[in-house]
């Protein structure tokens, strides 16, 4: 099959932000204090340009960025693959239990991520996972994406995906 000549879509928006909380976790006794980042998100696609000069629509993947971007919004975010913190739940609290610490947090605050720690190279991990996960850019011919998270103003973490 002829292959289509690649280009490479990049979106870079103010709005694909997320504010949250969280602690970097270092050894089984050593972590950040509690803090919160305007987490900043961009994402490049790499992908075949069809017969009408199009790869595919790019308002359709800023539309899930977005989501995906909300889902993690204005929330206190939590490791629960953490060799180091041990979550236990009552009443309506979490707890994160840490070293000789129990840190409460109100359930509704709180977001349980499958992650080892929340750091933005965790955090990019994650989102180009439930980005490849939704079902908007099947059929466009994609062949690789990079997807960034930032924790601030210069500092970014990248996850690639090429296709075979
Ligand atoms: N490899 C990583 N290292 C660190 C991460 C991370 O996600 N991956 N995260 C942190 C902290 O949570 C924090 O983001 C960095 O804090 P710090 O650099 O001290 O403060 P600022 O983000 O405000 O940066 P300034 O350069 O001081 O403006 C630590 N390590």
């Amino acid at each position: 099959m002829a292959k289509h000549p690649l280009t490479r879509i990049e979106i870079s928006k103010e709005y694909l932000n997320f504010s949250a909380g969280h602690f970097t976790i270092f050894s089984s006794v050593a972590r950040e204090n509690l803090h919160g980042h305007n987490f900043r998100v961009r994402c490049a696609v790499t992908a075949g340009i069809g017969a009408d000069g199009m790869t595919f629509d790019y308002v359709v993947l800023k539309r899930v960025l977005r989501e995906l971007c909300d889902a993690l919004d204005e929330r206190m975010l939590l490791p629960e693959l953490s060799p180091y913190l041990r979550i236990e739940r009552g009443d309506g609290m979490v707890f994160a239990c840490f070293d000789r610490e129990r840190i409460p947090f109100l359930e509704r605050d709180v977001l349980l991520l499958p992650l080892r720690n929340v750091t933005i190279e965790e955090l990019a991990e994650l989102l180009l996972a439930r980005l490849r996960d939704r079902p908007e850019l099947i059929g466009a011919d994609v062949r690789g994406i990079e997807l960034g998270v930032s924790s601030g103003l210069g500092q970014w973490a990248y996850s690639t995906w090429e296709s075979e």
